[in-house]
């Protein structure tokens, strides 16, 4: 089966995530956090800065990993694993990826003008708790979801059988 493997980062200060609205490419029109391909030679956590920097100019020391999600859709699956931070470097910038970039109180998320995926897993995101999320897409369609809560140590032995 083919599989591609993502990244997403999620900034927070205090009670509200930093979204960006995608300008172009997969996802076009729809606000998410800053991610996408791991390019080869890097690891998850280098990709997953490298696309923070280059959609908002913000740099990053560490990454929590909250989350590992699934998407299956025909003969493909594209695992997206999601980080949040709290401490960032360097002056915010949208990018010709990301334009604007967005800071949403948590109780105003723009679900309706996202994947409607988020609202599925976006909570536990806001809460900074682990998550393993798997979701069928059949076209623009959710068909069948899977959410569970999980702790550090469960990521850490999926992101194992991943590779
Ligand atoms: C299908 O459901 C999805 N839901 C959500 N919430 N987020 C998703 C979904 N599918 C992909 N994503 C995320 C994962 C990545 O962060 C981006 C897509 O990344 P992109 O295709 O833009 O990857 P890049 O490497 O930046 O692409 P370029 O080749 O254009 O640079 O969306």
């Amino acid at each position: 089966m083919k599989q591609k493997i993502y990244t997403l980062v999620f900034v927070k200060k205090q009670n509200e995530v930093l979204l960006g609205l995608k300008v172009r490419g997969f996802g076009v029109g729809l606000w998410n956090g800053f991610g996408g391909k791991v390019e080869q030679g890097e690891s998850i956590q280098e990709g997953a800065k490298r696309e923070l920097k280059e959609e908002s100019n913000l740099d990053v020391d560490k990454l929590k990993h909250v989350g590992i999600v699934t998407y299956k859709e025909d003969f493909c699956r594209a695992i997206v694993h999601v980080f949040t931070t709290h401490n960032t470097t360097s002056h915010l910038k949208p990018s010709e990826e990301m334009n604007p970039v967005t800071w949403y109180n948590f109780s105003n998320i723009p679900y309706q003008k996202m994947w409607p995926d988020a609202k599925l897993w976006y909570p536990y995101m806001l809460r900074d708790e682990h998550f393993l999320a798997e979701i069928t897409y059949v076209g623009n369609k959710i068909t069948e979801t899977l959410i569970t809560p999980c702790n550090a140590n469960e990521i850490q032995t999926v992101l194992k059988s991943l590779v």
